[in-house]
């Protein structure tokens, strides 16, 4: 049997993306542009003809009502899910709803880029008990630890792992495999797909909606290394919009 198709699905606009803020694992909404984008990405997977048989996602609600607006204008509503934590953005730590153009101001434009796109310092950790923290949250209840802060270096490690023992055995059986996930998750993913390295993958900004198809040698060697955006100029401008956050 061929090697199935993977689309990675960066979830649509949120009501704090479209605030400016830090998210990491706080659960917020989608704004009215977000669903937009969700339906608009089902109706590209649908002109491409491509449709997902299976689909992943965070526990993160802004990744599953994107799926849910993208796999219905697709017609593609009745496919199996698959949820699970290691695809959640990662943890902000204590930066989780501050405000990124004041966190610039205060700290600087170095230690901004440090703590958003270096690979492995992590932003300070979130106070246990404060308003945006997730200790208590029954959807992690199963967790040895919630964490309190994520790199990116720690996203690639919960993530690669569940990547190699249960999304890629998805595609080695043929599937179409959808992945809604979030910006810093999908870069992680990304990172291990393409080999990038640590100092690259600063570079490297997902855009808010777009498809994004990969297809594979049998090793799982991407045939088209970097993945096709099945809306190449619009991920261009979402992707330099996401690099220009805290700019005013
Ligand atoms: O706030 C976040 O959780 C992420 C994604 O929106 O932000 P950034 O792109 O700055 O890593």
């Amino acid at each position: 049997m061929s090697i199935g198709t993977l689309v990675l699905l960066r979830h649509g606009e949120s009501e704090w993306n479209a605030m400016n803020l830090f998210t990491g694992w706080v659960d917020v909404h989608l704004t009215d542009k977000g669903i937009a984008e969700g339906k608009r990405a089902g109706a590209l997977l649908a002109e491409h003809n491509v449709l997902p048989d299976i689909l992943y996602t965070s526990v993160l609600r802004r990744a599953i009502s994107t799926a849910n607006y993208a796999l219905d204008a697709a017609d593609r509503h009745w496919i199996p899910v698959v949820r699970n934590w290691r695809l959640n953005e990662r943890h902000y730590g204590a930066l989780q709803g501050k405000n990124k153009s004041e966190i610039k101001d205060e700290f600087g434009e170095e230690q901004f880029m440090l703590w958003r796109r270096s690979y492995d310092t992590p932003p300070p950790p979130i106070e246990a008990g404060s308003k945006y923290s997730q200790d208590g949250d029954p959807r992690y209840a199963d967790l040895d630890e919630v964490p309190l802060t994520e790199c990116l270096k720690d996203v690639v490690a919960r993530l690669v792992p569940y990547w190699e023992s249960t999304i890629s055995q998805d595609l080695l059986a043929g599937k179409t495999v959808l992945v809604t996930a979030h910006g810093n998750s999908l870069r992680a993913l990304v990172k291990h797909l393409d080999g990038i390295s640590d100092e690259d993958i600063a570079g490297l900004n997902i855009p808010t909606g777009i498809p994004l198809r990969y297809d594979f040698d049998e090793n799982l060697r991407p045939l088209n290394p970097g993945g096709t955006y099945l809306d190449p100029e619009a991920a261009a401008a979402g992707a330099a919009a996401v690099a220009n956050q805290g700019s005013k």
